[in-house]
C-alpha cells in the first residue's frame, strides 16, 4: 500500500510539483481508522506503510540546508569559510531519507480522564505532518504541511508560517507516546498525518519550517537565473550549431593566465551549476581577475571579490544571486565591486562568455562622482565605459547608446527616470549605502525590484542586523523569498528571538531564541560578508583618538540651571510625557552646549512664530531671555560663551601652527551650528569649504576633490555628517573634530572614518568634544553603556525620537554635574577616581593600575564598533590639570579642558 506524499516530501524529486495529494487516493479513508472520536479533540492512529522522514545529521563543519523549490531540493553550500564561522554546533546537514517502516493496525487513543498519569515536563516530540479539515468526504485533499509538537499530554499544531492552527490537551500519555510516522490523528477538528520525526534541534533552529515549505520565490528566481545566464551565450557565442560547440568553443581560453604567479582565479562551477546553467555544454573556462587590478587588491578585497562572484553566480545558494557586502567603512567596497563588474562584463565560466552586459549602480547623490573617480582610478578610462548621470548627462543618452555598459545613478534620479531605466536589461545591480532599502514599503525598493535584475548586491558599512524587520527587508531584497514570507519570518525567527532577549524570558524561550538566531545567521551568512577595520589597519597610519571634556562657560551654566528648573523639565520628571516635551528639553540643552546663541535664536524664533502653542516649550523658555545680557546679539556671539568653542579655537590655532600643511575636518550634525563654526573661521581667517544637506549634489564631489588635493588652500572642511557624510573620502584632512555628539554612535563613527581610511598618509587625530557634566556626557555614556549591555548594533537612522526614556533616565539626563571633572570617568569605577575636587588629577597621582593607565603602547581592538565602558577604561586618561601632557595639541588646549581620554591605534605601523 502506498502512502500519500506530503508537500514537504516532494522536494526530493526534481520532477514533481508541490501539490497536495488527497489522502484518500493512496490511503484507506481516515474514517476507516476512526473508531471513536471525542467531541472536542480526537486522536486516531492508522496504518502507514511506507514512510518518509527528515533525517538531520550533525555535522559541525557544514551548514547545508535543503530549501524546497518547485521542482527540486536546493542545497546551500557554505563553500568558503567566511560563513562557516557563523555556524555553531547547531549546524546540520539535512537530507531526505526513505526508510520503509510498517506500522501496526489502527488504534484509538483517548483523552485522559484524571491525573492518574504523571506528566513529564521534558518529554517533547516534534513531527512533520500534513493536515486537512476533518470530514467524511472520500476524496479529500491535504491542505498543507504543519509541525506537530507533542508535549506530555498535550499537543500543538503549527502551520509552516509558525502560527498555531490547533491545540489539544489532556490525552492519555502512553498513547501519545506511541505516535510515530504514518499515524493519523484528529486535532482541533483537523485531520493530521504524521510524515516524519523532527529532531529538537531542527525544531529549535526553525529549520523544520523551511524544510516543509514550498517557496515560490525560490523557484521563480532560479528560473530567472537560468534566463539571465543563457542570454549572453545566445547573443555572443551563438552556440546553436554542433560545429560551433565542438569546434571553436573547445578552444575557449581564460582571458588571463590562471597559472601566473599571484593570479586570482574564481571558483569553478560544480556539476549542479553546470547542469542548470550550461545546458548547451560550453567548455568550462577559468574566470581570472584582471592582474592589473589584482596588483592593487588587499587580501580581504580578494576574498570579497570571490565571495561576490560566488554569490551573484548562484554558487553559494543555488538559484539565488544576491549578496550583501557589509564591510566596515573604508575597506574598499567600491574597488571590490568594480573588480566584480569588470570581470563579469568580460568573462564567464561557460565558454568564456561574459555573464553580464550592463550594470546598474545606484548610490546616494553625493557619491555618483566618487564612483566615476574610482572607476577611473582602478581601470582608467579606456577599459570600461561608464555613464554617471548628472545634470548634463541624462539617462536617455545611456539608453540610446550601446557604447556604455555601466550606469551610475543616484537613488533620487532613479525614481525620476525609472521608466527609461526599465527599458534597459541590467545583468547586475549594485546598491551602494544600501541600508536605505531596509524598508520594503519605500518607493526606491519597489522601483529597484521592478527592474527584475536577479543579481543584486547591497553595499553597506552600517551593520544590518540591528532591527530584525529591517534585516528581513534587506535579505528579501537581495534574495527574494529566501526567508519565506514576512509573517513566516516573524513567527519563526523574529518573535522567538525577541522574546528570548527579554529579561522575563524562560530558559526554554531563551534556548529557542538563541537557536533561531544561530540558524538565521547561518542561513544569511551564506551571502552576507562583513569584515572589520582590523583587516586594513596595517595599511593605515596611526590614529590618535581623544575625547575632550570641555568646561562649560559661565553663561552656559546659568542657562543650563534655569532650563533644568523649568516647568517643562519638572513635568517630564513627573512622567508627564504626553507631547514628548522631553525631546524639546533635550534639544534645548544640546543647543546650549554647542553655543548659547543657538538657544537664544530658538527662543526668539518661537516668540515670533504664530504656532507658539506648545505649552511645554513656552514653559521651558520662560525667563531665559533675562539670563542673556540685555543687549545680547546672537550675531555678535563670543567664543567665551561656549566651552567647546573656546577649546575648538585653541585646537585650530595649534594645528595651524604646528602642522601648517595639515587640514581639519570639522563635523556637526546641525546646520545652525555649522553656521557658527563658519563664522568663526571667517573671524580667524581660516580658509574653509563646506558640505551639508543644502550643497547641490552636482557640486559635492568637486568640493571633496578640491579639499583632498594637495594644492588646496582650504584649511577646514565643514561637514554636516548626517546630511552628506556617508561614503565620502576626506583623506585630505588628518585632523577630525566632532563638535557635537549624536545619540547614535554609528553617526559619529561614520564621520570619524572619513579621514582614517586607505590613502591617508598622515597620522590621524580625532577630537570628540563634550561639555563636562552636561547632557553631552550622558549621551556619550549612553552610546557606550548600551553597547556594553546588549552588544546590539545600531544604525544611522535611529534618533532620540526612537529612544524610550524611563523617568529615572530622564532624571539622570536632566542633571548638571557642576563639580565633576568628568562624570564619565566617575562612572568607570576606576581606581584613579580619588581626586574629585577639581584640584588637579594628575597622572602621577593616579595609583599604579593597569586599568587606569596602560600607556601609549596599548593597542585596543580596532574595529569600528562603538566603544564600550570597559574598553574606555583601558584608554589613557588624565585631567586637564595634569602637569605633564606629552601631546603637544592637548597641551595647548588644556586650559578649558577638565578631562581627556586618549587612545592610540597603530602607533607603530609603517605607512604603506
Ligand atoms: N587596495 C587599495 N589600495 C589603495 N587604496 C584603496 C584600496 N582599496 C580602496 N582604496 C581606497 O580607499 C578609500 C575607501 O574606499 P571606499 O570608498 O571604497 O570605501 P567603502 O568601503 O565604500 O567605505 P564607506 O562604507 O565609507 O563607503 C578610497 O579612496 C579607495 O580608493
Ligand atoms: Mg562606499
Amino acid at each position: 500500500m502506498r502512502r500519500s506524499a506530503a508537500p514537504s516530501q516532494l522536494q526530493g524529486n526534481p520532477l514533481k510539483k508541490l501539490k497536495f495529494i488527497p489522502p484518500a487516493r493512496s490511503n484507506p479513508s481516515p474514517d476507516e481508522g476512526i473508531t471513536k472520536m471525542s467531541p472536542d479533540v480526537k486522536l486516531i492512529e492508522v496504518v502507514g506503510s511506507q514512510n518518509t522522514f527528515l533525517q538531520l545529521k550533525s555535522n559541525p563543519r557544514k551548514c547545508n540546508l535543503i530549501l524546497p523549490t518547485e521542482g527540486s531540493a536546493r542545497e546551500i553550500n557554505h563553500g568558503c569559510n567566511y560563513s562557516e564561522k557563523h555556524c555553531s554546533e547547531a549546524s546540520v546537514t539535512a537530507t531526505l531519507d526513505l526508510p520503509h517502516t510498517v506500522h501496526s493496525a489502527p488504534k484509538e487513543i483517548t483523552v485522559s480522564k484524571g491525573q492518574e498519569e504523571e506528566e513529564p515536563d521534558s518529554l517533547v516530540k516534534y513531527f512533520s505532518v500534513v493536515w486537512c479539515k476533518a470530514s467524511k468526504k472520500k476524496h479529500k485533499k491535504w491542505e498543507g504541511d504543519a509541525v506537530l509538537i507533542v508535549k506530555g499530554k498535550s499537543f500543538t499544531l503549527k502551520d509552516l508560517e509558525g502560527k498555531d492552527i490547533g491545540r489539544g490537551m489532556a490525552y492519555k500519555l502512553k498513547e501519545l507516546e506511541k505516535i510515530e510516522e504514518g499515524h493519523r490523528v484528529m486535532i482541533g477538528g483537523k485531520e493530521v498525518e504524521v510524515m516524519g520525526i523532527i529532531s529538537p534541534d531542527d525544531f529549535n533552529s526553525g529549520r523544520c519550517f523551511h524544510l516543509g515549505r514550498g517557496s515560490p520565490a525560490i523557484s521563480s528566481s532560479s528560473q530567472a537565473a537560468k534566463k539571465c545566464f543563457s542570454n549572453p551565450f545566445k547573443s555572443v557565442c551563438k552556440p546553436s550549431s554542433k560545429e560551433n560547440r565542438l569546434g571553436g568553443f573547445q578552444d575557449c581560453k581564460p582571458r588571463h593566465d590562471p597559472h601566473a604567479p599571484n593570479s586570482l582565479v574564481m571558483s569553478r562551477p560544480d556539476n549542479n551549476h553546470q547542469w542548470t546553467f550550461n545546458k548547451k555544454g560550453f567548455p568550462v573556462v577559468d574566470v581570472v581577475i584582471d592582474p592589473h587590478l589584482v596588483y592593487h587588491l588587499r587580501p580581504h578585497q580578494k576574498e570579497g571579490i570571490m565571495f561576490l562572484y560566488e554569490c551573484v553566480m548562484g554558487m553559494r545558494v543555488n538559484g539565488r544571486c544576491g549578496a550583501i557586502l557589509a564591510d566596515e567603512m573604508g575597506l574598499g567596497k567600491t574597488l571590490q565591486c568594480i573588480s566584480l563588474i569588470w570581470t563579469l562584463q568580460c568573462q564567464g565560466p561557460y565558454g568564456g562568455m561574459p555573464v553580464v552586459k550592463k550594470t546598474l549602480i545606484v548610490t546616494p547623490g553625493s557619491l555618483v562622482n566618487n564612483w566615476r573617480k574610482e572607476f577611473q582610478k582602478w581601470l582608467g578610462s579606456e577599459r570600461i565605459k561608464i555613464f554617471p548621470v548628472d545634470q548634463d548627462h541624462k539617462v536617455e543618452e545611456f539608453t540610446r547608446s550601446p557604447f556604455y555598459s555601466v550606469l551610475i545613478i543616484s537613488y533620487e534620479m532613479l525614481l525620476r527616470s525609472l521608466d527609461q531605466i526599465k527599458n534597459v536589461k541590467f545583468g547586475l545591480l549594485i546598491c551602494d549605502e544600501g541600508h536605505r532599502l531596509k524598508n520594503s514599503a519605500i518607493k526606491t525598493t519597489a522601483a529597484l525590484i521592478s527592474l527584475s535584475c536577479e543579481k543584486r548586491v547591497i553595499l553597506t558599512g552600517t551593520p544590518v542586523q540591528n532591527d530584525l524587520q529591517e534585516f528581513f527587508a534587506l535579505i528579501d531584497f537581495v534574495n527574494p523569498g529566501i526567508l519565506g514570507s514576512l509573517s513566516f519570518y516573524r513567527k519563526v525567527y523574529e518573535e522567538p528571538i525577541i522574546i528570548s532577549r527579554q529579561p522575563s524570558a524562560s530558559e526554554e524561550e531563551k534556548k529557542l531564541g538563541e537557536k533561531r538566531a544561530v540558524e538565521l545567521t547561518c542561513l544569511t551568512g551564506l551571502f552576507i560578508l562583513r569584515r572589520t577595520q582590523e583587516v586594513i589597519n596595517k595599511y593605515l597610519p596611526p590614529k590618535i583618538e581623544n575625547v575632550v571634556f570641555c568646561r562649560p562657560g559661565a553663561l552656559q551654566i546659568e542657562l543650563y540651571r534655569k532650563l533644568l528648573n523649568s516647568q517643562a523639565v519638572r513635568f517630564c520628571l513627573q512622567g508627564l510625557l504626553g507631547n514628548s516635551p522631553h525631546l524639546i528639553c533635550i534639544g534645548a540643552l544640546k543647543k546650549l552646549c554647542n553655543h548659547p546663541c543657538l538657544l537664544f535664536n530658538s527662543i526668539k524664533e518661537k516668540e515670533c512664530s504664530s504656532t507658539w502653542d506648545g505649552k511645554e516649550e513656552k514653559s521651558l523658555y520662560e525667563g531665559l531671555v533675562d539670563v542673556f545680557p540685555a543687549d545680547y546679539n546672537p550675531l555678535m556671539f563670543t567664543e567665551e560663551e561656549s566651552g567647546k568653542l573656546q577649546v575648538l579655537l585653541k585646537l585650530l590655532a595649534v594645528i595651524h601652527e604646528l602642522r601648517p600643511t595639515e587640514k581639519v575636518v570639522l563635523v556637526s550634525n546641525y546646520t545652525q551650528t555649522l553656521d557658527i563654526l563658519q563664522e568663526v573661521c571667517k573671524r580667524h581667517r581660516y580658509t574653509y569649504t563646506r558640505l551639508d544637506g543644502q550643497t547641490p549634489v552636482s557640486q559635492r564631489q568637486q568640493i571633496v576633490d578640491s579639499f583632498n588635493s594637495k594644492y588646496s588652500s582650504d584649511f577646514i572642511f565643514l561637514l554636516s555628517s548626517k546630511a552628506g557624510g556617508v561614503g565620502l573620502n576626506l583623506i585630505g584632512g588628518s585632523h577630525l573634530i566632532l563638535y557635537d555628539i549624536d545619540w547614535n554612535p554609528a553617526t559619529d563613527i561614520q564621520a570619524m572614518s572619513r579621514v582614517w581610511r586607505d590613502g591617508q598618509k598622515n597620522p590621524v587625530h580625532i577630537y570628540r568634544l563634550l561639555t563636562t557634566g552636561t547632557i553631552e556626557e550622558k549621551i556619550y555614556q549612553r552610546q557606550i553603556s548600551k553597547q556594553d549591555l546588549s552588544g546590539a548594533v545600531v544604525d544611522l537612522t535611529k534618533t532620540s525620537e526612537h529612544i524610550q526614556f524611563s523617568v529615572e533616565e530622564l532624571k539622570n539626563l536632566f542633571t548638571l554635574h557642576e563639580s565633576s571633572h568628568c562624570v564619565t570617568h566617575d562612572l568607570l569605577d576606576c581606581e584613579c577616581t580619588g581626586d574629585q575636587d577639581g584640584t588637579g588629577d594628575s597622572l602621577e597621582k593616579f595609583p599604579v593600575s593597569r586599568n587606569c593607565q596602560l600607556g601609549a603602547h596599548h593597542q585596543k581592538s580596532n574595529s569600528l564598533k562603538p566603544l564600550s565602558m570597559s574598553q574606555l577604561k583601558q584608554w589613557k586618561h588624565f585631567s586637564g590639570d595634569h602637569l605633564n601632557l606629552t601631546d603637544p595639541f592637548l597641551e595647548r588646549i588644556r586650559e578649558n579642558v577638565s578631562f581627556f581620554f586618549q587612545n592610540i591605534t597603530n602607533q607603530s605601523t609603517a605607512i604603506i
